[in-house]
């Protein structure tokens, strides 16, 4: 026998007929109060607002996503191309796993409490300290704060404590743009190696390349797309140091 036949409600033998259907009514009461005070579920919430959507679709009413000024939280997702710089649009890409938001502050918290592990993600730091040429560049141009060069390379102090900090210029700062991995770049005057970021970029990795490669400092262009990143806390273990111009 199969135990399904227990849900299914028999009318009662030993009762009227009067009696079974009286209940059966009250059955039918309690089940209409059921769905009056139905709790609304985030399920039926969400179908009811794609309903009204297909509504509004299918009277033809453009449907007008709302943006806040200043927050790329919400916005449309038509267009493309470079060409909606600081508008509307969206140009985010999809990351890789791992590599999201949270992925970074993590890994960062990590590099910030393991003092053997700082520096890690500055690529190009140790061969630029190495090589001869660049050393003379850098001596000329950190003559006055030659301390700081010394204590870089002797006590591998993190960049981003150095007082005062290392200066680059653009020779140095173009020797160390090789590839999506060593790539420095300038942010309103500071020098970061983005190297690290560039797979957590919302914005990818390609547009970073791009505009470090044509501009020396891509301040305003930052400023363009996003000038509520707070650039300075998100990339403090990429920090190499401050972009001078040479003499
Ligand atoms: C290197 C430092 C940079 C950092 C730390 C950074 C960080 C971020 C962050 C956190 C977002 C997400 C913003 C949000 O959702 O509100 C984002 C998005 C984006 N970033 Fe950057 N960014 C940097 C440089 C740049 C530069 C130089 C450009 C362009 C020249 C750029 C272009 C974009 C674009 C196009 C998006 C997607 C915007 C959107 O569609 O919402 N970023 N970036």
């Amino acid at each position: 026998m199969s135990q399904g036949n227990s849900d299914i409600q028999l009318p009662k033998i030993n009762v009227s007929v009067e009696e079974n259907i009286k209940e059966h009514e009250q059955d039918e009461q309690i089940k209409s109060r059921q769905t009056r005070f139905k709790i609304p579920t985030i399920q039926n919430s969400r179908n009811d607002a794609y309903r009204q959507q297909q509504q509004l679709q299918k009277d033809n009413q453009p449907i007008i996503i709302q943006q806040q000024p200043g927050c790329s939280t919400l916005g449309g997702s038509r267009g493309g191309g470079l060409a909606r710089m600081g508008g509307g649009g969206r140009q985010k890409v999809r990351l890789a796993p791992g590599h999201s938001a949270l992925d970074w502050s993590d890994l960062n918290k990590k590099l910030l409490q393991d003092k053997s592990r700082s520096n890690e993600l500055l690529y190009g730091l140790r061969t630029m300290l190495e090589d001869e040429n660049q050393v003379t560049i850098l001596k000329r141009i950190n003559s006055e704060n030659m301390d700081t060069l010394l204590k870089l390379y002797r006590f591998n102090i993190p960049c981003h404590l150095l007082h005062p900090p290392l200066r680059i210029n653009e020779q140095l700062l173009r020797l160390h743009q090789k590839d999506e991995h060593e790539f420095w770049t300038v942010i309103h005057g500071n020098v970061y190696c983005i190297g690290s970021y560039m797979k957590y970029h919302p914005g990818g990795s390609e547009i970073l390349v791009h505009y470090g490669e044509k501009f020396v400092d891509v301040g305003f262009w930052f400023n363009k797309f996003h000038r509520w990143v707070n650039y300075e806390k998100l990339l403090q273990n990429c920090y190499i140091g401050k972009f001078v111009k040479d003499k």
